[in-house]
């Protein structure tokens, strides 16, 4: 799924007006009727309801919907925060025909009008939309301070008033705190960046049936993954196929004291479809891996607590295998610095890299320019800094994400709260799985088991991507519902994991 930004939404409007084509009012009813048959499916009692509603379309949404509440007989109080002497045509129509079912509408002019508001009540804020052209001041800031003040739960119409919906705010800009959020359709930037997160709660998509062909034109380079799009990912499997079809992967892995991290990554490869896996540990997580995990071939390391890349057993070279997973439980010893310096250059195919195979390459540059092509890293955002440099917001990030899969050319799953995987043409995927229960040690480890998995098993790296970290986020969802967020650990991941 698309996520446009503010211009594309508003021509996006204009498209739909034209080819539907739909009166501008008409598509604003449809906006209010969708949002009320959100609402009335959450909430089917009749809890007071106090709306607050702009003078642009954002607040001609917020007319529209008090009019629908009042005929499903919801108790409401309404107020217009007149904060300009102006009014958008849509929300002066809607005014009326709102005045015509009731004379109960207030208006805040004055910090003295706004009301008190109660903990069992539900404010539905329509103050400003994707319009928003500056921070709030004045009236509207008191008005949205007052609402983040009150003990009540807030839903914001579109998007939270006093948000940008696809630039930073400033840190001392005043923003509604919204428990939900109800937009249009498609998805906004804002919605996934996680500073944003107080300033959108959970949020909601309400098909208004915009222009299609439109959305499908509209050039982006930022996309949500839906659970509809990440299964036609998955391959189907081919009756006579046999191990041989599902790659043969290796796994370089664990270090003494870590040897767990290499377990973990193991057995999500083994979970995630690989045909044959070979597991290349310390001398000291020989006996530890052949009895966790009987299913993997172990190739004992020459050193007896770190990785060097030299084998006790005769075995083909990294290169001969369909693709490699590095980093998980490795540590930084320098004779695993020397194993990625010999390693990388012999390596043609994308490979995976993860946790210390990462902190590596931070501190030692030069091994990014020898980086297989479309080769997966798995950075969390402390990891991303130290390969990049610090940002001052979440925009920037972003820029610095997409930038740096453009120049060295790799696919970068940068992890957590909707996930970003930025592919090396300047795509951002935002994954829509998972939950905070992930925060926990080894799910990580998991994930590149996951992803190597699927480059063994043939996936190009930007679907692998995609479908690892959707499927890893559903079955930390799934785990979640089974041992709570907090009781999970990386292993319930592993047994979650399903790919139907
Ligand atoms: N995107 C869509 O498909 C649809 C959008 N609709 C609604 O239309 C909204 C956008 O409406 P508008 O473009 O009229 O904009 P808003 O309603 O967000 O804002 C109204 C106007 O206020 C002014 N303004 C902006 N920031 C301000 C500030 N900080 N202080 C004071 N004034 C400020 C601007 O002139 C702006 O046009 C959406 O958020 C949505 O709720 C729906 O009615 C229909 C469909
Ligand atoms: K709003």
């Amino acid at each position: 799924m698309k996520i446009l930004n503010v211009d594309q939404i508003r021509a996006l409007d204009q498209a739909t007006i034209q080819h539907e084509p739909i009166a501008p009012l008409n598509l604003m009813e449809r906006a209010a009727q969708g949002f009320v048959e959100w609402f009335a499916a959450r909430y089917p009692n009749t809890s007071p309801i106090k709306i607050f509603c702009g003078l642009g379309n954002n607040g001609g949404d917020g007319m529209a919907i008090a009019r629908l509440l009042l005929e499903r007989h919801y108790t409401l109080d309404i107020y217009v925060v007149r904060y300009a002497p102006r009014e958008s045509d849509d929300f002066m129509h809607n005014h009326r025909r709102l005045k015509l079912i009731t004379e109960q509408v207030s208006y805040i002019e004055l910090s003295t009008d706004i009301p008190a508001i109660r903990h069992n009540e539900i404010v539905i804020d329509a103050i400003l939309g994707s319009g928003l052209s500056r921070p709030a001041e004045g009236i509207i800031r008191s008005t949205i301070e007052a609402i983040n003040r009150a003990p009540a739960t807030v839903i914001s119409v579109d998007i939270a008033s006093g948000l940008f919906a696809d630039k930073p705010n400033r840190p001392d800009d005043v923003i509604i705190e919204p428990d939900h959020t109800v937009t249009f359709q498609l998805p906004k930037l804002a919605f996934v960046l996680p500073r944003n997160g107080r300033y959108v709660g959970e949020w909601h998509l309400v098909n208004i049936q915009l222009n299609k062909r439109y959305i499908d034109l509209a050039p982006t380079p930022y996309y949500y993954t839906t659970p509809h799009e990440a299964r036609l990912l998955l391959h189907k499997r081919d009756r006579f196929s046999h191990k041989g079809t599902y790659g043969h992967a290796l796994l370089l892995v664990g270090s003494y004291g870590k040897i767990g991290a290499a377990v973990l990554a193991s057995r999500a490869c083994l979970r995630s479809g690989v045909g044959l896996l070979t597991v290349q540990v310390p001398r000291c997580g020989y006996s530890v891996l052949q009895t966790a995990v009987p299913e993997a071939m172990c190739r004992p390391d020459g050193h007896q607590y770190v990785l060097t890349g030299q084998s006790e057993v005769e075995s083909p070279a990294p290169a001969e295998y369909s693709t490699v997973g590095i980093g998980p439980g490795i540590g930084k010893a320098p004779e695993t610095l020397a194993m990625l310096r010999e390693l990388l250059p012999t390596l043609k195919k994308p490979i995976v890299l993860d946790a210390d195979a990462l902190n590596l390459l931070a501190e030692h540059r030069e091994l990014l320019d020898i980086l297989p092509h479309n080769s997966i890293l798995t950075p969390h955002p402390k990891e991303f800094e130290r390969l990049t440099q610090p940002w001052a917001d979440d925009y920037e990030k972003l820029n610095s994400l997409q930038a740096f899969a453009k120049r060295y050319r790799v696919v970068v799953i940068l992890k957590g709260a909707f996930t970003a995987v930025a592919t090396p043409d300047g795509e951002v995927h935002f994954n829509s799985t998972g939950n905070p229960g992930l925060s926990t040690g080894g799910t990580g480890d998991v994930l590149t088991g996951v992803l190597t998995a699927l480059l063994a098993q043939g996936y190009d790296s930007v679907e692998a991507a995609v479908l690892g970290v959707f499927a890893h986020g559903l079955a930390g969802d799934r785990a979640a519902d089974q041992r709570g967020p907090i009781g999970m650990v990386a292993s319930d991941v592993i047994d979650a994991l399903r790919w139907d």
